[in-house]
């Protein structure tokens, strides 16, 4: 929905924003289609070239600011355009038609639209505009006007609010859980790596332990952090490091089994929960990551190794102890030499 515009101009969008111009856009689009479509209705079968005009004027300017949203990406500025257009228009209809065959209901249609695009108070002031201008309108033209007869063409304008009206809500409610599905998934994310964050693994692991409570099935950690990785920052750069970092992300997920979790624990430390997994299982999965690490070709060539701490779950243990327990396993595989793992040892109980 949002491929629209380029990813970079979408990255200076944060999440409400985001949902905005997906608004902006898909009000942007049904104008210009319904546009179109009831223009050359009102040519070919309607001979009324007064409106075919306002549909066209309406066609041109919803595909005007198409081109400058997607532009300029100045989400302000084109929601402000948009809705002031579509109050004129809904003016002129209204003006037109003499406030006959119900056009003046077409109004309705400006509070929804106003208030998704331009939030509560600068859509209530548009919409407090617009209806008091066209109460006034109506108030005046009152003596003159006619008794409203049902006719074909009131009962189409009916149809078309009643539609329009329901197309709006439901693309703004699959808009909505686009957003928030969008925002769910950048909060257990880790930004540079797109794997889980810590605050996720954190959550991930007490769940794990839970579970492993009743089914009482092995619980594994894998903590691994990168070998000498200031001195392939300080030699190649840091912007070399982040794209190490992404590469071993992908080469880590590629190597887990899908039940297993995978995330950034610290800076360049990677944790791996591996449920139903004895130790002796863990270490079979690391083997197999290190084997495709030693194969890949890393950006400018650069040879990385990892060192790793298993520790897999004891008795009344909590998630704490046990990540201490990888942790100074994975102290050890770095003391060793690197580029190894260790098992971590049972807690002694004193
Ligand atoms: N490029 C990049 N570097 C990071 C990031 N987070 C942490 N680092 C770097 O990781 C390095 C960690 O260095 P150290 O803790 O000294 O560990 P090391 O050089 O890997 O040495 P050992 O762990 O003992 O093998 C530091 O230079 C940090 O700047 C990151 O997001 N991107």
């Amino acid at each position: 929905m949002t491929r629209w515009l380029s990813a970079r101009r979408l990255d200076t969008l944060c999440g409400q924003q985001r949902h905005q111009a997906r608004l902006v856009h898909i009000v942007l689009i049904l104008m210009a289609v319904y546009f179109a479509f009831i223009g050359t209705l009102n040519v070919v079968i309607f001979k009324d070239y007064n409106l075919a005009a306002m549909d066209y004027v309406g066609l041109v300017t919803a595909c005007g600011l198409l081109g400058y949203f997607r532009h300029s990406a100045n989400l302000k500025l084109t929601a402000w355009l948009v809705v002031i257009s579509i109050a004129l228009i809904m003016l002129y209809f209204v003006h037109q038609t003499g406030g006959l065959a119900y056009s003046v209901m077409w109004v309705t249609l400006l509070p929804p639209i106003a208030f998704f695009l331009l939030g509560r108070q600068s859509g209530a002031l548009v919409c407090a505009a617009v209806f008091i201008y066209v109460g006034i309108f109506f108030y005046m033209s009152l003596p003159d006007m006619p008794a409203v007869q049902p006719s074909t063409g009131s009962l189409f304008n009916i149809l078309e609010i009643l539609l329009a009206h329901w197309l709006l809500f439901r693309l703004y409610e699959r808009s909505r859980s686009e957003a928030y599905s969008e925002l769910e998934r950048l909060s257990v994310t880790d930004k540079l790596t797109d794997l889980y964050n810590r605050s996720h693994l954190d959550d991930l692991l007490q769940q794990e332990i839970t579970r492993h409570h009743r089914s009482g099935q092995a619980l594994t950690l894998v903590l691994c952090d990168i070998d000498h990785f200031k001195q392939i920052n300080d030699k190649y750069g840091h912007l070399t490091g982040d794209v190490i970092l992404r590469e071993l992300a992908r080469l880590l997920k590629g190597n887990m089994r899908g039940t297993d979790y995978c995330g950034r624990w610290g800076g360049e430390e990677f944790l791996i929960i591996c449920p139903d997994t004895p130790a002796n299982a863990a270490t079979a999965i690391i083997s197999k990551l290190q084997q495709s690490i030693k194969e890949a070709d890393m950006t400018e060539h650069i040879r990385v190794t990892l060192s790793f701490g298993i520790a897999t779950l004891q008795h009344g243990e909590s998630a704490d102890d046990q990540l201490r327990r990888a942790d100074s396993a994975l102290y050890e595989a770095k003391r060793l030499g690197r580029d190894r793992m260790i098992i971590a040892e049972a807690a002694v109980s004193v």
